[in-house]
């Protein structure tokens, strides 16, 4: 898989990635903007960071002293630099927050540990002052994982795991490695590589998000066809509680009772901080292939990857954008605006391993997508989503700024529900999207398929809608609307971005009333203060 260099510089305060590769929008896009969509020009700018309003710090000087004197007195900082870049995470409504100048959800400070015992001790200062801790790893929550609910608590802190970032050991015979939580996933994979090996763990957040994150949240990456989901890749599990310390995972497969690390994976910080992991790793690919598919319809596409994943073998990437994303190329971010009405659907289909292995799985799915009306296209379609596969969260910026609503949101489901769910939700965000009146516009509404299993699949849906004068209240809408319709339809509220605080009543509604209860209960015997990102996860 080709990997972006690291990026140097922190991310971007107001907007998504690294601050070198902002990019402006294609003309042909600010044209669609306009033409289709009735976008128009926001009247109000951005505020520069200067004029990003935040709350005073409210910790004591006793919680200050005692922090300091776990992780030292640089590593609590208090500085507007740091709280501004831990406030909230990186969906649209935190952008337009902070672009509008609110970091009202900045905790009152920063705090560094360096190892285990420092995350621990960490914990217990804040459970004996009643101070609320948001674990942070790579600030890319997408579900409002990253704001803590202050009520009741002397301050907030963020927990910022930078420090642990270390690959602890590297067994090549068991094909293992161990990593404290800190690395983000390309310094993961530049470490693994020097031993010939790779995580193989590539999600479009790929450059700022760390391997922690990616265990709390239970991240895809999007060559899950290939190497699997994170969750399947976690062996064994560290966590720092405010009780102490919790180890699960010895063995590939245990029949010693419930797996305990399902209860951390997926856990959002509020059981505690994940300190290391063991994961599984994979042997460096010695060869990479990328090639595009076309389908005359999402159905009869989504009808062949259904075939793919359930007789197999699997490609290592195996995805199919609908009619809309297919006509606007946001498939090939680096060539959107191509704007192909007679396309169809495209799929991106890549093979990753040994010279034969790649060309086995090769054939045998080329029989299979050309036996249900696939069209092969050549690699150049292939090539060209693998690298600008990064490239598409840049857009956002440039979208807001041209006073476009961008937004994404995703599901999964069993094959059997899946065209229902996607009509459900493409119909539920027109209409609550859709502007009537004189300047009446509908929006955009763009679908994929990119995490395949035999039983189902998930969906990726991207809306692109013009901006009303109250943008926040214009997308809470039309979420809270298509919340409960993923539900009526059959679909789990988060297949990969997990469940925050924006998901966390349609979580309640999924698990009902006695799930709701068990989470209570391990919080209660975990963090009996309730220090651990009160408000995320748990109702
Ligand atoms: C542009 C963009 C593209 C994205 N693409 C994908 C994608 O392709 N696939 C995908 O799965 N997700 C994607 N995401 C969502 C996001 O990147 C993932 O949820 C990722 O797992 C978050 O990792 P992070 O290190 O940034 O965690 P953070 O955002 O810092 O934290 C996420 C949650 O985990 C908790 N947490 C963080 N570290 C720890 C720890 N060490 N111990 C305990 N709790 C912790 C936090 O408190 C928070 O609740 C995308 C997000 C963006 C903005």
């Amino acid at each position: 898989m080709e990997t972006p260099d690291i990026p140097a510089e922190p991310m971007l305060w107001s907007g998504w990635g690294d601050p070198a590769k902002a990019a402006g929008l294609p003309a042909p896009v600010l044209k669609m903007l306009r033409e289709l969509l009735g976008v128009r020009e926001p009247t109000r700018r951005p505020v520069t960071f200067g004029e990003v309003r935040l709350a005073p710090v409210t910790l004591s000087a006793a919680v200050f002293a005692d922090l300091s004197a776990v992780v030292g007195r640089t590593e609590v900082r208090i500085d507007d630099d740091a709280r501004i870049r831990h406030t909230r995470g990186k969906s649209t409504p935190d952008l337009l927050r902070i672009r509008a100048g609110d970091a009202c959800d900045a905790p009152d400070a920063v705090v560094r540990p360096g190892s285990h015992e420092e995350v621990v001790e960490v914990l217990r200062v804040c459970s004996r002052h009643r101070v609320a801790v948001v674990p942070f790893g790579g600030g890319t929550s997408v579900v409002g994982g990253l704001v803590a609910d202050r009520r009741g608590f002397a301050g907030v802190i963020a927990l910022d795991v930078g420090r642990l970032n270390r690959l602890l050991s590297v067994d090549a015979e068991s094909l293992l490695a161990d990593f404290e939580p800190g690395l983000r996933a390309p310094q993961a994979e530049n470490l693994l590589a020097g031993h010939g090996l790779t995580l193989g763990h590539f999600p479009q957040s790929y450059e700022y998000a760390t391997l922690g994150g990616f265990a709390a949240a239970r991240s895809s990456g999007q060559a899950s066809a290939g190497y699997g989901r994170f969750d399947d890749m976690v062996m064994a599990i560290t966590v720092a509680t405010p009780r102490g310390t919790m180890e699960f995972g010895r063995a590939p497969r245990s029949a010693a009772g419930p797996d305990l690390r399902q209860l951390v994976l997926g856990s959002e910080g509020a059981f505690g901080v994940i300190t290391s992991m063991r994961l599984r790793v994979r042997r460096a690919p010695a060869e990479r292939v990328y090639e595009g598919w076309r389908f005359e319809s999402f159905a009869a596409g989504t009808g062949a990857l259904r075939r793919v994943a359930q007789n197999g073998p699997m490609p290592t990437v195996l995805r199919l954008s609908d009619e809309a994303e297919t006509m606007v190329g946001l498939a090939k971010p680096d060539q959107i605006g191509g704007f192909q009405t007679d396309a169809g659907c495209l799929a991106v289909v890549g093979y990753e391993g040994d010279a034969a292995d790649v060309a086995y799985r090769r054939e045998k799915t080329a029989e299979t997508l050309s036996g249900l009306g696939g069209v092969y296209l050549g690699p150049e379609p292939g090539e060209a989503w693998a690298h600008g596969r990064y490239g598409a969260p840049y857009l956002r910026d440039g979208l807001l700024a041209a006073g476009a609503t961008v937004e994404t949101l995703e599901t999964a489901a069993f094959w059997s529900d899946l065209s229902r769910l996607y009509d459900a939700v493409r119909l539920v965000l027109s209409v609550a999207l859709g502007q009537t009146g004189p300047q009446a516009t509908t929006p955009l509404v763009m679908c994929h398929i990119s995490h395949v299993y035999p039983s189902g699949a998930s969906l990726y849906f991207t809306v692109v809608t013009a901006q009303t004068g109250d943008p926040l209240g214009q997308w809470d809408t039309a979420k809270r609307a298509v919340n409960e319709a993923i539900g009526i339809a059959g679909g789990t509220i988060s297949h990969h971005h997990g469940v925050g605080r924006d998901h966390r009543d349609a979580y309640a509604l999924e698990i009902g009333e006695l799930g709701v209860e068990i989470l209570r209960t391990v919080k209660d015997r975990l963090d009996p203060a309730g220090i651990l990102n009160p408000g995320v996860l748990i109702p």
